[in-house]
């Protein structure tokens, strides 16, 4: 299968070479750039020097589409909604890390995203990509909506609590932090050294646009109106993505019942470890890997449910579920060029 990516100086663009470097049924076509094209990769990283021989090239959509079967969307929201129809309308598929595809409601995006939406004829036939949840869909799809990454570890986290009646819906608080590559390698204060070294800082509180899209799927699933309070922080560490839930039982369960239940419900799932009593996943501990470690702990004195979710956010929280992604379209096994182990230590 031959594949492009759009975006290619990009951390999410990066990552992915990395895993198609390593599939044993993808060809790496063209790495596009509107910013560097007649630009070697290896001189915007280094590290791929001798490795991945390509240089970036502009963007031209009818000549792409006549070599390639399928395109990576690796760009900042507001720009793949323009672009993806005209791919579509070729025959090439999609699977798109922004958030351009990920809303159904045109008035949930443009108040959350502040853009217009993209076309609802192509917002309709977007499947939202989580891979473990959605597969049916995904397998059929034509445009892959790739999540965000706070909603995957997230969502991994709630929904087998969401789907088995455990929990008060409308309580729901998730608290999560995430290392400063989340936000991309464009410069920005925000990540500045001197502003994050030895800092920790929470922001966009009640108006991150993660909210409506991890509600959306919430409600899917839940099949009632619900809201959550999300409240993002960022943390001095490069990869990572922590996300704390707490919850109130409805009914009275220990620890090792929840588990068991978690066990059973991603029993199929290669990349969701469902850790064992008393083992409370770290960020290091999926480093550069497609797994999604979840811990479970209830507090008999209060009757919460706390779960952790870690996940890597730039590989199963971005490009690691992208690939995941077209494994499944393809019907190729799902850990296909995904099977690393995380980095440690
Ligand atoms: N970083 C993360 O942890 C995650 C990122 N995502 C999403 O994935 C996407 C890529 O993220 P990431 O790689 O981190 O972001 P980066 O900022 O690192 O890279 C985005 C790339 O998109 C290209 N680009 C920027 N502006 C435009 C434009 N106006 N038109 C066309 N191309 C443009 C640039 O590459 P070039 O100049 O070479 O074209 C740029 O390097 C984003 O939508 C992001 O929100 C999703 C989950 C997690
Ligand atoms: C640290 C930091 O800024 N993180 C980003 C992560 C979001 C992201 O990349 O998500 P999308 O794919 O939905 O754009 C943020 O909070 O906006």
């Amino acid at each position: 299968m031959k594949v492009a990516i759009i975006g290619g100086t990009g951390y999410g663009a990066v990552e992915l070479i990395k895993f198609l470097n390593n599939h044993p049924y993808v060809q790496l076509e063209a790495i596009i750039s509107h910013s560097q094209s007649g630009t070697d990769l290896a001189s915007v990283y280094p590290h791929t020097i001798d490795a991945i021989n390509m240089t970036m090239e502009a963007l031209n959509i009818s000549s792409l589409s006549k070599v390639v079967d399928l395109v990576f969307f690796a760009t900042p929201s507001n720009v793949s909604k323009d672009l993806i129809p005209e791919f579509i309308e070729n025959g090439v598929k999609c699977i798109d890390l922004s958030g351009d595809f990920r809303l159904n409601s045109p008035d949930e995006y443009e108040s959350w995203y502040q853009s217009t939406a993209a076309k609802q004829s192509y917002v309709d036939q977007a499947v939202y990509g989580l891979s473990e949840i959605y597969q049916d869909e995904i397998r059929n799809a034509q445009l892959i909506a790739n999540p965000g990454c706070y909603p995957t570890s997230t969502l991994l986290g709630l929904i087998p609590a969401i789907k088995s009646n455990i929990i008060d819906n409308q309580q729901i608080i998730i608290d999560a932090k995430t290392g400063v590559s989340g936000a991309g390698r464009s410069l920005s204060l925000n990540v500045h050294y001197s502003e994050m070294n030895e800092n920790f800082k929470a922001y966009k509180l009640g108006e991150h646009k993660h909210i409506p899209e991890i509600e959306q799927a919430l409600q899917w699933e839940a099949g009632v109106p619900l809201q959550v309070t999300f409240t993002p922080h960022i943390v001095p560490m490069t990869r990572g993505i922590m996300s704390t839930i707490y919850t109130n039982l409805i009914t009275e369960k220990t620890t090792k019942e929840i588990i068991d239940l978690y066990q059973s419900y991603y029993e199929n799932d290669p990349f969701v470890r469902v850790r064992p009593e008393g083992m409370i996943p770290s960020t290091k501990e999926v480093y550069g890997s497609n797994y999604c470690d979840i811990g479970i702990h209830v507090d008999k004195r209060t009757g919460k449910l706390t779960i952790i979710s870690v996940i890597d956010n730039l590989v199963k929280g971005a490009s690691g579920q992208a690939i995941q992604n077209m494994n499944i379209l393809n019907g190729w096994d799902v850990t296909t060029g995904l099977k690393q182990i995380p980095i440690y230590p």
